[in-house]
């Protein structure tokens, strides 16, 4: 499918979100695992999430939608079916590396498969410390397919030598089969949803976070709650800040302090956001967002640290950077080469056509900021984040800008499109080959 997004300088309304796809991962991993019946409020339609579903049913797990939840029936501990085909991953890593967790310590063979792009990503940060463990795995040149031969498995301590919230779950989720405690070692705190969601607390130590898991313990079905994404309000954040005019507001954004950083450095740029009603539900904070027209950015560095917390924004970050005077230097990013696309080079490749000055680092990006962006035709090479992040960057362009691949969003966000056209005023984006 083919965008085209035309120019809007003036924005303004409430975009529905979609559900927090980290979250709704684990919600529904963490039912099926679970003895009794779960309700999940808010399951997310993205594509990612539902590859997580579908890979579930074929695991043996019942689920029904009704009333606008998704009723999952738990299979209790190691109740999980043979499955009678590979498990089709899709597009989401996060559900071929949380899955790979679960299946390592289950009595029966399963194969893991993906698409193109995730059949490229690298699989072996997830098969070292399961086969640590004593889970038999092969993969194809350190790729999927996956071949997981699950097995009767053993605790270990495991340093994360990249921080991975996928990697972090994979093995936690295997410590739930492990006999005895499974600790996970990170230097730098990726996403917590995992340990919020199986109730574990983290133990920071000598400057590292120790997170522990005793195995056989019981999952219990519950009532869970899936907050608005703020991974997909980013983009209407920064769309709101480069506005010329108009005030957008999102509620029931989930805004858990792993994944908020991005709100931070919009902040330091000088973007005009508004935290209101923050309250927790179900073990995890949202609140309100509110973000104006903001004008006059200045460029940022950032770095270490911050980057897990930010790592999905840093497409759309560079957009803003494009229009904030100054320079902005993102580094420590390197992660982003081995997502859905090598996000450093097609960031590059798509601003740079529209006129951004922007330079590829092997860990990141310095982009020289305040040339105006003009309309071009770019691609979202298969990649949801991609996709969207340019035609935030169209919003503010001179002239048109046609977006080829714009289907990826639904990766993600299904809404994507509806949502920028209410927002930015009907007309703004028109599509074809839909
Ligand atoms: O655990 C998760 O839900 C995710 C973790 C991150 O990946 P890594 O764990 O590979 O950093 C992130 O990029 C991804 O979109 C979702
Ligand atoms: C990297 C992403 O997801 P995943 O790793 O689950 O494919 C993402 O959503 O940007």
């Amino acid at each position: 499918m083919t965008v085209t997004v035309h120019p809007a300088p003036a924005l303004a309304g409430s975009p529905v979100l979609p559900p927090d796809k980290s979250i709704a991962h684990r919600a529904a991993i963490f039912a099926a695992l679970a003895s009794g019946v779960s309700e999940i409020v808010g399951f997310s339609e993205a594509e990612d999430p539902q590859s997580t579903l579908s890979c579930l049913r074929q695991l043996g797990v019942e689920m029904e939608e009704r009333d606008g939840s998704l009723f999952i029936t738990g299979r209790g501990p190691g109740g999980l079916r043979t499955p009678e085909a590979p498990l089709d991953c899709g597009n989401s890593g996060t559900t071929m590396r949380l899955l790979a967790g679960v299946l390592a310590g289950l009595p029966f063979e399963s194969v893991l498969t993906g698409d193109a792009s995730l059949s490229g990503r690298p699989m072996e940060r997830i098969a070292a410390p399961l086969r640590e463990m004593g889970a038999d795995i092969s993969l194809t040149d350190g790729h999927a397919p996956i071949t997981i031969r699950g097995r009767e498995l053993t605790p270990i301590t495991y340093r994360l030598p990249v921080a991975s919230a996928q990697v972090k779950s994979a093995v936690l989720l295997a410590g739930l089969s492990a006999r005895g405690e499974t600790t996970v070692v990170e230097t730098e705190p990726s996403r917590d949803h995992t340990e919020r969601m199986l109730g574990l607390d983290a133990i920071d130590f000598d400057g590292e976070r120790h997170v522990s898991i005793e195995g056989g313990r019981e999952i219990r079905a519950r009532l869970r709650v899936v907050p608005k994404d703020v991974s997909a309000a980013s983009f209407f954040l920064v769309a709101g800040a480069l506005a010329e005019d108009g005030v957008i507001e999102m509620s029931g954004v989930g805004l858990n302090p792993s994944r908020t950083a991005l709100i931070d450095v919009l902040g330091a740029m000088g973007a005009k956001i508004t935290t209101m009603h923050e309250r927790d539900y179900a073990g995890e904070p949202l609140a309100n967002l509110r973000v104006e027209a903001s004008g006059g950015l200045v460029g940022v560095e950032i770095g270490g640290a911050i980057i897990p917390n930010l790592i999905d924004e840093i497409p759309v970050l560079a957009v803003t950077a494009a229009h904030a005077s100054g320079q902005t230097v993102i580094r420590d990013a390197a992660e982003l080469r081995v997502k859905e696309t090598d996000r450093i080079a097609v960031t590059a490749e798509f601003l740079r056509a529209m006129g951004a000055t922007i330079e590829e680092r092997s860990d990141g990006l310095v982009i020289q900021g305040g040339t105006p962006l003009r309309g071009a035709e770019v691609h979202a090479r298969g990649d949801h984040r991609i996709a969207m992040a340019a035609a935030i960057a169209a919003l503010s362009a001179s002239g048109a800008t046609t977006i080829h691949g714009a289907e990826a969003a639904s990766v993600s966000f299904p809404g994507f499109w509806d949502a920028l056209d209410a927002v930015a005023g009907k007309g703004t984006v028109s599509m074809d080959g839909a």
